[in-house]
């Protein structure tokens, strides 16, 4: 078969605007529904109240409904007397009031003189405490305009108003394609090339979100005939058609020529990264999108296109994200040709609100969960500086995001843990952890960009750890050392030990594949030290120069076979099954200027880390030693 390449480089706002200006022909359908069932709807015709609420002139309190004129001239001096039946009836809130009365008088304030009279000290005023008919609403008033999305509160106004049926704009029913011959139902067991089908129930829950009916369908091999006649149906029984995967130039890449066939394709292909294969189209007026299938490509799309067009069957409009202005922790580069949007954390360090991009793959889900906004690098841009004050869309909720402790340095396990914990003791805090290494955080630490740096960094001469660099490259600042633990640090193999590795002269010997850290990380510097007092020269390790960035990184390419061996601490081999060879212990502490040691913020951390819960948990991760865990050290 013919291998096509796709692949239009329009702008995106121009796709955008050619898209939906070809469908612009679309008229979203209406439908009647219960008013009680209308939460989330949106009025397709204003909606007028049929009755007036109340209907009747009822009692706004418990007590008597009494004539006004009989109360006159009653004081404290002066009681008037009125008898029930003659002068009174009881009435209960809520009760009508019959039209030989005009007011209503509190219980409380009525003297009781035998079951059939009452006293009264104050002279009662004609409409007191009673809600007249159409006090809330007025028969034929505007209760809703058209184009209104129903909140809870507008369904007891149309009830109360007598509006039990209503005219909504139709949810419209989107298709849901996943295709790919790679791709497999959850929790069955995995092989090489196995993919797990998600994207389609991250589209279902977003779709329901924005008002849309998701309709998903099978896995679709990829096969060509197979996809074209899923697609037919799903024309038949849905509004919108989304084709998951299969968008880009590979052999198998089946989407765009399908909707080709059937229909017409506007563009295929879009200057923005991630989400540049994007195809969008129509077959006979309905409109089919082809979905990029990496999650984090499925999600642009999703949220600036397909969001947009559900909005769209519903007469709404997406709301604006809220921006605010941030500054770029470290330098992002990026491509010329590409709108490039970046996930990234945010958190307010001294008045400076600090962005830390995330990672930028576009399969990185974990991107999408942890960031609190969207940098959009515009094209023709080579990329921002650290330091440039840019603009966020946010994600997340901005008093979230001040009760942020933004930690940036050297990666380990147990700072997820102090994460967790931080945020189940203290609700309204968390921890923000961007892994740069530990030089990586004493550099964010000296551009006041980050409230505490996890470091491990041994000095070379004394052999101590971590005082002597916050003195070197702080020298101007007051900086405390919370005491953190010591770490086991060693070799990871895989289980049963195939090469037989025993210390680090071995990796020569056997020219075993070893995986590095990267320098300027903590453990990197151990490696150095180590081989350097061995007489080991680093070109003599095959794999020396091979860099990841976190300890898990290092015992994942182990365990997948990718190498032979790799540093790291002991629970990264112990969460990845690994076997585990000592070479050394040292020191992981937390860096923090003294400034911030006596904020709530800080203050929690520490009581998060002294705890018997956190102590719990290192032990059971194994490989920790705590015995100096919540010391101070000033420097
Ligand atoms: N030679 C080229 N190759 C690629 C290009 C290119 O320009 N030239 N573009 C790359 C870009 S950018 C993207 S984005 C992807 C788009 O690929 P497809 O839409 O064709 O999707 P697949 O290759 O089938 O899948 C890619 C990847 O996505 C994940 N995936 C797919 N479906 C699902 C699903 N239903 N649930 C969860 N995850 C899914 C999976 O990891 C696939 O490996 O193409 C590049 N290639
Ligand atoms: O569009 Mo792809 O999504 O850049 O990764």
């Amino acid at each position: 078969m013919e291998q096509r390449m796709y692949l239009s480089n329009h702008e995106f706002d121009d796709a955008i605007d050619i898209f939906f200006k070809g469908i612009q022909n679309i008229n979203p359908r209406t439908e009647i529904v219960k008013t009680w069932e209308a939460w989330g709807r949106v009025t397709a015709e204003a909606l007028y109240a049929k009755i007036s609420s109340p209907h009747y002139n009822s009692s706004s309190m418990d007590g008597i409904a009494t004539l006004s004129s009989k109360t006159r001239g009653a004081s404290e001096k002066n009681h008037i007397i009125l008898e029930e039946g003659r002068d009174y009836i009881i009435v209960d809130t809520g009760d009508p009031i019959p039209s030989e009365y005009d007011c209503v008088i509190m219980v409380e304030d009525l003297i009781r003189i035998d079951e059939t009279h009452v006293a009264i000290y104050k002279s009662a005023s004609s409409y007191q405490n009673i809600r007249p008919i159409g006090e809330d609403i007025v028969e034929n008033q505007l209760i809703l305009p058209a184009n209104h999305k129903i909140r809870p509160v507008d369904i007891g106004a149309l009830m109360a108003g007598g509006v039990n049926d209503l005219k909504v704009y139709k949810r419209p029913e989107v298709g849901i394609i996943p295709t790919g011959t790679e791709l497999v139902e959850p929790g069955g067991s995995l092989k090489a090339g196995d993919i797990i089908e998600f994207n389609s129930r991250v589209f279902s829950a977003q779709i329901e979100e924005w008002g849309g009916k998701a309709k998903r369908y099978d896995i679709q091999k990829d096969v060509y005939e197979d996809i074209k006649s899923t697609v037919l149906r799903a024309w038949e029984e849905c509004d919108i058609i989304l084709i998951n995967a299969g968008s880009s130039a590979g052999r198998e890449d089946f989407s765009s020529r399908v909707i080709e066939e059937l229909g017409e394709v506007f563009v295929h292909g879009v200057s923005i990264k991630p989400g540049k294969p994007v195809i969008l189209g129509h077959i006979k007026g309905k409109p089919v999108i082809g979905i990029p299938g990496y999650p984090v490509s499925a999600y642009v799309i999703m949220e600036f296109i397909v969001k947009r067009l559900i909005y769209m069957y519903q007469r709404l409009k997406p709301e604006e994200a809220k921006r605010v202005r941030a500054v770029t922790s470290r330098r992002i580069m990026s491509s010329l040709k590409y709108l490039e949007f970046v996930r990234v954390k945010l958190g307010y360090v001294g008045r400076k609100l600090i962005a830390a991009p995330l990672s930028r793959g576009a399969g990185a889900t974990m991107s999408l969960v942890q960031a609190d906004g969207i940098l959009e690098i515009p094209q023709n841009t080579e990329g921002i500086e650290a330091g440039t004050e840019v603009e966020v869309k946010l994600l997340k909720d901005e008093g979230d995001i001040k009760n942020t402790i933004v930690c940036i340095g050297s990666h380990d396990p147990i700072m997820d843990i102090a994460g967790n914990l931080l945020h189940s003791e203290n609700r309204d805090m968390y921890l923000s952890s961007a892994h740069v290494g530990s030089m990586g955080g004493i550099m964010a630490l000296r551009n006041g960009e980050t409230h505490m740096a996890p470091i491990h960094l041994l000095d070379m001469e004394s052999g101590l750890y971590n005082v002597s660099y916050l003195k070197k490259y702080l020298p101007n600042r007051k900086m405390a050392l919370i005491k953190c633990v010591k770490r086991i640090q060693g070799l990871m193999v895989k289980k049963g030990n195939p090469l037989n590795i025993k210390a680090m002269e071995d990796i020569v010997e056997k020219r075993a594949r070893f995986v590095n850290r990267q320098r300027g990380s903590g453990t990197r510097l151990l490696m150095d030290y180590i081989i350097k007092k061995k007489g080991i020269m680093p070109e003599a390790i095959n794999g020396y120069d091979r860099e990841e960035f976190t300890h898990l990184g290092v015992a994942a390419a182990v365990e997948a076979g990718d190498a032979d061996v790799g540093i790291g601490i002991y629970s990264a081999a112990a969460m990845m099954g690994l076997e585990f060879i000592p070479i050394g212990s040292e020191e992981y502490d937390i860096a923090v200027p003294l400034e911030y040691l006596e904020t709530e913020m800080i203050k929690n951390f520490i009581k998060v880390i002294t705890s018997d819960e956190f102590k719990k948990e290192l032990d059971r991760l194994g490989g920790y030693d705590y015995s100096h865990i919540g010391k101070i050290v000033l420097i």
